[in-house]
């Protein structure tokens, strides 16, 4: 009788800590040897001979869209197209669902279509919105990783914008229960007034979008959450910051002791302005693109560990809300790319910059795990859940909308030449995808 359910033979095991050649062997869902030349034998076994085993990543900031909006996207698709680009894990934006996820009612919606079609692990967050202050206790006890509030409107009509009494009442109730609140963080003010001018003047081009919404207006709005949250005791999380500039303020404030994390998304460290201009909606997002010496810059921060984490915010739409060509303040704000993560830290970060692959498990691993008190993920070691994507980061391809799973298969990362070609996923121990198919659940 074999010893193990599955045994990866000879892979380059990547941990947050160091890179080394060994075999991982997983019994009932969980890790539970890892070691060179593991005895016994597994019911099944993968030669990971040539590839690099990494802990499944988790992608903190994905819109599924379902319920209410699965015509944009769903759970199935969703959820597969993380995991044919190695992630395993994922928490779920509680808007562009309709009904968004503001109260337990709707949570349990979610939880209910999640457990039934996610190939990979779901999490929520819970909605902060002006009328359900008094439902974000039930939310927390019903298990939301924590909440999300936007400062500049949502895009969505059932899911408001919290204003600065909404913040203030709300972030007290919330460091009441101990969570964290995810803040979309720009001046509402100076992206509408600057927007109604540049359309006035009739100036739409990318350009004119990008200066509707200043890298300015993030520092303002992170600089007043700041203040919410010194005054409150509300842990924070800044989703989608844009520039080196934004995690600067942080970091200032992280150094004075309030609890305030950041993330970045993949397209600010692989996209700029010229991506907008030449590939039109596709690269249409809040905050928008910035020009290459930022980009640079924000390389800088993450390479120098000051941003905590990089998610996709995959915020897909149907191809024809993204078609956008010259009036680019019209057209769905959002980015198709909860597949090509890791293949942007790769390409953009490992290869090109030297980010060693122990910062990616960093980034996509234990920070996320660490910080919204996932046990047991991000990482490989015994007693962690099998949650694993063996690469080849060596194999380099060039990204055609064939090989997306997303509903809509366009994303502003088609046409661009990645490195790591994920080979085999796995999720609490079941391979889920193999050499391009998903295996039957
Ligand atoms: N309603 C959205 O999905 N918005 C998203 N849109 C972007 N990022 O352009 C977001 O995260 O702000
Ligand atoms: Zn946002
Ligand atoms: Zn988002």
């Amino acid at each position: 009788m074999a010893t193990y359910d599955l045994i990866i033979r000879n892979g380059q095991i990547v941990t947050s800590e160091s890179v080394t050649t060994g075999d991982i062997a997983i019994k009932d869902g969980k890790i539970v040897e890892v070691g060179s030349q593991i005895s016994g034998q597994g019911t099944n076994e993968i030669n990971a001979e040539g590839l690099h085993v990494f802990p499944g990543l988790i992608d903190t900031h994905v819109h599924f869209n379902e319920p209410g909006r699965t015509e944009w996207e769903g759970i199935e698709t969703g959820s597969k197209s993380l995991a044919a680009g190695g992630v395993t894990s994922y928490f779920d934006m509680p808007l562009n669902s309709t009904p968004p996820t503001i109260d337990k009612e709707n949570l349990d919606i979610k939880k209910k279509l999640s457990a039934e079609k996610s190939v990979v692990n779901p999490n929520f967050w819970g909605g902060l919105v002006p009328e359900n202050i008094g439902k974000l206790k039930e939310l927390h006890e019903n298990g939301v990783i924590g909440f999300k509030a936007f400062m500049s409107p949502s895009g969505i009509d059932d899911f408001n914008r919290a204003d600065d009494e909404t913040l203030y009442k709300g972030m007290k109730e919330i460091a009441a229960v101990g969570s964290r609140l995810a803040v979309h963080a720009e001046s509402t003010v100076m992206c509408d007034q600057l927007a109604t001018e540049k359309i006035r003047a009739g100036k739409t081009s990318a350009r004119d979008f990008v200066e509707s919404r200043p890298i300015i207006s993030e520092i303002e709005a992170v600089r007043r959450l700041i203040s919410y949250a010194e005054a409150t005791g509300c842990k924070v999380h800044v989703v989608h910051a844009s520039s080196k500039k934004v995690v600067d303020v942080i970091n200032e404030a992280k150094q004075k002791g309030v609890d305030i994390t950041v993330e970045t998304c993949a397209h600010y460290l692989a996209l700029t302005v010229k991506d907008l201009e030449e590939k039109g909606g596709l690269a249409k997002c809040a905050p928008p693109l910035r020009d290459q010496d930022e980009v640079d810059d924000l390389w800088t921060a993450v390479l120098n560990g000051e941003v905590d984490m990089i998610a996709s915010d995959h915020s897909p739409a149907p191809t024809s809300m993204k078609t956008v060509t010259d009036n680019y303040f019209e057209g769905w704000g959002g980015i198709s790319g909860a597949q090509s993560t890791l293949n942007v830290l790769l390409t953009e970060g490992h290869f090109k910059r030297n980010l060693p692959l122990e910062k990616i498990v960093t980034l996509m691993g234990t920070n996320p795990a660490k910080v919204f008190g996932l046990a047991n993920k991000g990482n490989i070691a015994v007693g962690y859940d099998a949650d694993i994507a063996i690469v080849n980061i060596n194999e380099s391809f060039k990204l055609e909308n064939d090989d997306l799973f997303y509903r809509h298969q366009h994303s502003p990362y088609v046409g661009m030449t990645f490195n790591g070609k994920v080979k085999t996923t796995i999720v609490n121990g079941k391979v889920v995808f193999e050499n391009g198919t998903f295996l039957d659940a």
